[in-house]
């Protein structure tokens, strides 16, 4: 029998995740670096946990929300776009939230804003009274158009939406904008922003109550941690006593260091684990505040 038509195996974690597209290989990665690993399946659709009983699911990323509320799989990493425009839609409908962003994860950054003719004179929303909007995120356009008073026509389209007003299909467009290049080159101008997103992970409204949670727990602790090392270094230095007080400023981004007193000397020995870049620039103002031996080193993994 094969993995996925197993009844729901309550023993082990099915995580969904984009099988192709901008959020595919980050997820992966940051999956991985929380130890898991897998044996892919010929299809390529599922693949089986090795390491831990945590199993992936490769996916449309639109899929994801449904899938968790129907319990086919337990979490997914998905765009907040997608996770709110899907709950808005049930809520809207009458029907209660079946997900909810678990973690947000620092990666797929986006916006969704509104955009209008570069050549409109943008005076507010107000001006949006009576005129046709392109969006593939009908639910949250409609519950922002709500929220303002305006009345205003919601084009739902699937894709290619900044096309449409060159098409004469709309009047301006609601879509996601990262770099701006795609609105710029349809000769539309952003005005409001309606959403920030990025990827999350998305799982169900409440906690699991059988042996998943003790998998979610901790693939959670795992995923705190990746999260709070990504693009932190531990430094490591010397410095007299004295010279401590100068160089904690220097350190904004770090957790509180350690101190150490060193063998048979006045010297201090400290590490702090810094969040921020620590560039060459850094190291110099280092120096000169009076560091010494300054050792700059990756961190691999973190458990709070
Ligand atoms: N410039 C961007 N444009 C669109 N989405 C972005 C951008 N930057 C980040 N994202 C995020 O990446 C997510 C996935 O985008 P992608 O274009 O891969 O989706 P898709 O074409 O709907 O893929 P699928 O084939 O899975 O349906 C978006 O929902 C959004 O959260
Ligand atoms: O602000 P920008 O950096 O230009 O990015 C925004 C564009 O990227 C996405 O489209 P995508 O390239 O994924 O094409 P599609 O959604 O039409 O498939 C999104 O729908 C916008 O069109
Ligand atoms: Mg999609």
């Amino acid at each position: 029998m094969s993995p996925i038509a197993t009844p729901a195996a309550r023993d082990r974690l099915r995580i969904a995740i984009q099988k192709s597209g901008r959020l595919a290989d980050p997820a992966r990665a940051l999956l991985s670096s929380c130890g898991l690993s897998w044996r892919e399946s010929r299809d390529r659709l599922f693949c089986y946990g090795e390491s831990l009983p945590v199993d992936l699911l490769l996916v449309r990323d639109d899929d994801i929300p449904g899938l968790i509320a129907d319990g086919v799989c337990d979490l997914g990493v998905v765009g907040r776009n997608v996770l709110q425009e899907q709950d808005t839609d049930r809520r809207a409908g009458g029907r209660a939230s079946a997900f909810r962003e678990w973690r947000a994860l620092g990666f797929g950054g986006c916006r969704l804003a509104l955009a209008v003719p570069e050549a409109w004179a943008w005076e507010g929303p107000a001006q949006l009274q009576g005129t046709r909007i392109a969006t593939s995120y009908p639910a949250l356009l409609a519950q922002w158009l709500a929220g303002e008073g305006i009345d205003a026509q919601v084009v739902q389209l699937s894709g290619s939406v900044e096309i449409a007003p060159k098409l004469g299909q709309a009047d301006a467009v609601c879509d996601l904008v990262s770099s701006g290049a795609t609105l710029a080159a349809n000769q539309l101008k952003p005005v409001m922003t309606l959403l920030e997103s990025e990827a999350v992970l998305a799982g169900p409204v409440t906690a699991f109550d059988d042996a998943r949670r003790e998998l979610a727990d901790m693939l959670l602790r795992r995923l705190d941690g990746a999260l709070r090392i990504r693009n932190s270094k531990l430094l490591m230095f010397q410095a007299s006593r004295e010279a401590v007080p100068g160089l904690l400023p220097l350190l904004p981004d770090a957790e509180a260091p350690t101190v150490m007193q060193v063998d048979g000397c006045d010297s201090l020995a400290l590490q702090a684990l810094c969040h921020g870049a620590v560039t060459w620039q850094r190291l110099e103002d280092l120096k000169r505040a009076g560091a010494r031996g300054l050792l700059v080193l990756p961190v691999e993994g973190m458990l709070a």
